[in-house]
């Protein structure tokens, strides 16, 4: 079976939720678990509008949290696929936090997660590959592949010999 490609910008999903008393630390900052907790949500989501499927999380790729989102702000969750594999689809995250009552927006973090789509036995079933129309799109999608060969390493599930886009970097870095 072909599966025909998808532009990468059908999968977006902006997703947007109010900090309240529960989602907190004692410092009234949004809770770095609950954050996860919605951006795991929101990438799934692109994922299925990309893929048409139920799929797993498989990874994260790390997360820094530059900025506390405050009790009462707003966040918003930006995801999109950026590129997509044999049964695995890679997808990026923005996330903004917002003061509803000043109206201004700060980031707070951004980060890649992947996924793996299931058939109706729960087996990995393949995925249609991404069309990258805008400039962030392709820059996304060409470094998807040096991603994936890096989280492979560090999951056990690579050979870092086997990694030749990685190692294409560092012959590239030090030929400059
Ligand atoms: C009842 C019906 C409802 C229908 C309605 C649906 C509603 C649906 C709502 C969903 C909305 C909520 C979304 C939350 C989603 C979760 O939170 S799911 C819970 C947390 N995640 C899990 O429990 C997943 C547990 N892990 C697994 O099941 C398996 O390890 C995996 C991820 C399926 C991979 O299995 P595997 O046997 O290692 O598979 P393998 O064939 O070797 O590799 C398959 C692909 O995984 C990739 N992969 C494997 N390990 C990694 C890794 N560490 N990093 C990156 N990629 C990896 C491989 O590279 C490969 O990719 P491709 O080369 O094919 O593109």
């Amino acid at each position: 079976m072909t599966l025909m490609p998808k532009k990468a910008h059908e999968s977006l999903v902006n997703m947007t939720e109010l900090v309240l008393p529960n989602d907190t630390n004692t410092f009234g900052n949004l809770m770095g678990g609950r954050l996860m907790y919605w951006m795991d949500i929101a990438a799934a989501l692109a994922c299925m509008k990309h893929c048409a499927a139920p799929v797993v999380t498989a990874s994260v790729d790390n997360i820094s949290f530059e900025n506390p989102i405050k009790l009462g702000n707003v966040v918003h969750i930006e995801a999109i696929v950026t590129r997509a594999f044999t049964t695995s689809i890679e997808v990026h995250m923005k996330v903004w936090g917002e003061d509803p009552v000043l109206q201004y927006r700060y980031k707070s973090n951004e980060a890649f997660m992947t996924f793996v789509a299931l058939d109706p036995n729960g087996k990995s079933r393949p995925v249609p590959q991404v069309i990258a129309e805008s400039e962030e799109e392709k820059k996304l999608y060409e470094g998807a592949l040096r991603r994936r060969q890096l989280r492979l390493i560090l999951g056990g599930k690579m050979k870092p010999a086997d990694a030749n886009e990685l190692k294409a970097l560092f012959t590239e870095a030090t030929e400059a």
